[in-house]
């Protein structure tokens, strides 16, 4: 079993290099350093998102299942900013959703930031 991390921007932002390169999508922590070789859209867009929160372009492409499973082999923890920010990863998470809730769980997780959001 192994520990989940929690990752903050500025954690993210130290990994904008080639030699370490992390994108946050839908509030999940991704390193995709050895995936930019293989990205199918190519390492300019990879490099423009380094170290930053993809989940709009990411989620503009309409990426997809095939490269949504790709993201999970990729996982190293949460993203700490994904409550705080607005509710703009938060809300994407609902569509990009590497998540381990089933199916229906896009709509709950929704309520929920609406929740949170009450919140603050
Ligand atoms: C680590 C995260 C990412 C993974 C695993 C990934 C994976 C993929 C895969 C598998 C494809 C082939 C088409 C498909 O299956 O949907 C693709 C295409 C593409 N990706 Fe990504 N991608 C990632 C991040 C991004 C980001 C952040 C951008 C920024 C704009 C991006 C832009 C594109 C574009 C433009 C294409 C289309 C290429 C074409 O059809 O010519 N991708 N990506």
């Amino acid at each position: 079993m192994s520990e989940i991390k929690t990752y903050t921007t500025a954690d993210l932002t130290q990994h904008s290099s080639k030699d370490s390169l992390w994108l946050a999508v839908g509030g999940k922590v991704y390193d995709c350093t050895d995936f930019v070789d293989e990205h199918p859209g190519g390492e300019e867009v990879l490099y423009d998102e380094a170290g930053k929160d993809a989940t709009e372009s990411f989620d503009d492409v309409g990426h997809s299942d095939e490269a949504r499973e790709m993201l999970n082999k990729m996982y190293i923890g949460e993203y700490e900013a994904s409550i705080f920010n607005g509710g703009k990863t938060s809300k994407s998470a609902t569509s990009t959703t590497p998540r381990p809730t089933p199916a229906g769980g896009s709509a709950d997780s929704g309520r929920l930031v609406s929740w949170v959001k009450g919140w603050f």
